[in-house]
């Protein structure tokens, strides 16, 4: 269980993030998101008792992570995988981590196991890893002491689909085993298909916190896209869709509206006499939410007037 409580730190002039109150509980993915500079990996820094706070508590299990006293024995955490010493083995680099942290070094190979990395790929230095291989020698790490509390900040960044996969795989099953694994991401697709509960950050302040179904439904509405072989006939549905006060906008050889049911517009289309050849709902999802969402906290919108950050 991760706990925040008033979490606030200031950078200068600057608030990074600004009196979070959240819990973050056991046997879900929670993902995390925000636009650039909302504050998330500053956040889980100080969970990581890497920053300190200006104000507030930041607690895992409880405590802060600097009274933790075993602390990779209670979360472990993917920051920045790039940060492997570039002469050092990945083993090397596993081996040391172990022992600094009193885990028994035959804790490395079960991890290498967890995480699909063999002794060829992790006897190369860190500089001739790949992107991939750095991301699972990372995660490895981070589950050398068993954590019940993972906290992964973009594990996805850069990999490819197979990585994409065996991440969200993972990182389901980590949750079904019972542990919290706070998880950051910037690819939206990616974390409706990985995330239980979603709590968004924007500007530092709390923005949501809630189930991913839940947050994707209270986004913009399921549309339905009609398309026609005769786009000019298009204007009579249009029209009658719009007199019953549903919202259409016209693209080319299609509509797509708002406020109507596929089965109403199928009637309405047959009653005018137009043939559709195309009558899809267009499912809602988490970007479009997310984008509703975030409109105010984004740190440079495109379109705005005046430049800064604002
Ligand atoms: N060490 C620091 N010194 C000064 N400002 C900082 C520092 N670390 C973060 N910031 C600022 O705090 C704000 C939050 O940054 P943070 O990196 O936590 O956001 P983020 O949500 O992780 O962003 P991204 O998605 O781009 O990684 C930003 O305005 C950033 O510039």
């Amino acid at each position: 269980m991760i706990t925040l409580r008033g979490l606030t730190k200031r950078f200068g002039p600057t608030t990074a993030v600004d009196d979070l109150t959240l819990d973050i509980g056991p046997g879900q993915v929670t993902g995390f998101l925000g636009p650039n500079g909302a504050g998330k990996s500053t956040t889980m820094r100080m969970v990581l008792g890497l920053d300190r706070p200006t104000a507030g508590r930041a607690l895992v299990d409880g405590r802060p992570y600097r009274e933790l006293r075993h602390p990779l024995y209670q979360v472990g955490a993917l920051l920045d995988a790039t940060g492997i010493h570039p002469a050092r083995s990945g083993r090397a680099h596993l081996t040391a981590t172990a022992r600094s942290n009193g885990v028994p070094a035959r804790r490395v190979d079960e991890v290498l196991d967890l995480v699909g990395l063999d002794g060829r790929a992790v006897a190369k230095p860190g500089r001739a890893l790949s992107l991939g291989m750095a991301q699972r020698l990372g995660i490895a790490a981070a589950l050398l002491g068993d954590p019940p509390v993972l906290l992964l900040d973009e594990p996805v960044n850069g990999l490819d689909p197979d990585g994409v996969r065996w991440i969200r795989r993972f990182t389901r099953d980590l949750a079904d085993e019972g542990r919290t694994v706070l998880l950051s991401s910037h690819l939206m697709s990616e974390m409706q298909q990985t995330a239980d509960r979603v709590v968004v950050l924007g500007r530092g302040r709390l923005i949501a916190d809630a189930p991913l179904a839940e947050l994707i439904a209270a986004g913009p509405a399921t549309a339905v896209r009609v398309r026609a072989p005769e786009p000019a006939a298009l204007t009579a549905l249009h029209d009658r869709l719009a007199a019953e006060g549903a919202t259409v906008t016209t693209d080319g050889d299609a509509l797509t509206v708002t406020g109507s049911s596929a089965a109403r517009i199928g009637d309405l289309a047959y009653e005018v006499g137009v043939r559709v050849h195309e009558l899809s709902p267009v499912a809602a999802s988490l970007e479009e939410a997310f984008l509703e969402l975030t409109a105010d906290s984004v740190e440079y919108a495109a379109g705005r007037t005046g430049g800064g950050s604002r």
